[in-house]
């Protein structure tokens, strides 16, 4: 099997400029293969920089130094070095992004929210209508709250609107940043169910899991991060 995620030599140092430009290394020589399929967790202490790496990953953070290369049918697309506009795009269709915290456009509805990723890939509302529904259902939020905004939700419904947005499109590559960490857990139990069923229709994950229950029914693998500054000396 092939991956479809490949991070080589990845390096990073944070510098702070407005703290006389201190320097952070976080990141140093980060190698990581994401075949189909699989789930590849990120293990390691706080302040390992777990979260710092799935950023990168995505894009979020510019890297120092390394490839993230991500395969695009036979081609590979290096991530760290393409402009904002392909990396628009493959977070369009490719790489999905579920965060901690639900962060949106104030006033769309819980239910327009989930249905954006698939509108915006042109699937009818017809159908993304449904699919939405659906997960929204299966985690949980109340049907009344599909309707408004998630602006005056409790911080775990707001979550799992957040999860079922994340699982709206069945993305080739799905990068997970805690994202159980502020369901109960009858709801996180949801949520791996979710995940089971995206590696079961060959989605690559990555994802950092606060609970060591729900690590331990998604990993296929663990990546184990080593303190950037244990390894400067
Ligand atoms: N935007 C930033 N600017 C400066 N330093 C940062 C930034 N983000 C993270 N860091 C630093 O990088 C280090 C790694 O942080 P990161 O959040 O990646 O670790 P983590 O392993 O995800 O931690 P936790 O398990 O506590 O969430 C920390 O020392 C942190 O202070």
């Amino acid at each position: 099997m092939h991956p479809v995620m490949i991070a080589k030599n990845i390096d990073k140092t944070f510098v702070l400029h407005n703290q006389g430009a201190a320097r952070l290394p976080v990141l140093r020589q980060q190698n990581l293969e994401i075949f189909a399929g699989e789930c590849l967790v990120l293990n390691g202490s706080s302040g390992s920089g777990k979260s710092s790496l799935l950023r990168s990953l995505y894009g979020n953070y510019q890297i120092d130094h390394g490839e993230l290369l991500i395969r695009q049918g036979e081609q590979w697309l290096d991530l760290a070095s393409a402009p904002p506009r392909e990396i628009i795009a493959l977070r369009r269709d490719t790489i999905g992004w579920v965060s901690q915290f639900l962060r949106v456009i104030p006033r769309l509805s819980a239910l327009d929210i989930v249905m954006q990723p698939m509108l915006e890939n042109g699937i009818s509302e017809a159908q993304a209508k449904p699919k939405a529904q659906s997960l929204l259902q299966h985690l949980n939020v109340p049907e009344r709250l599909w309707g408004l905004a998630p602006a005056t939700f409790s911080g775990g419904e707001q979550q799992r609107v957040n999860i079922a947005r994340g699982f709206a499109l069945d993305y080739p590559i799905l990068l997970l940043d805690e994202p159980t960490a502020s369901l109960d857990k009858h709801n996180a139990q949801q949520v791996v169910e979710l995940i089971l069923a995206a590696k079961q229709r060959g989605a690559a994950i990555v994802g950092i899991f606060h609970d060591v229950w729900v690590r331990e029914l998604v990993a296929d693998r663990l990546h184990n991060m080593q303190a950037a500054t244990q390894i400067a000396g």
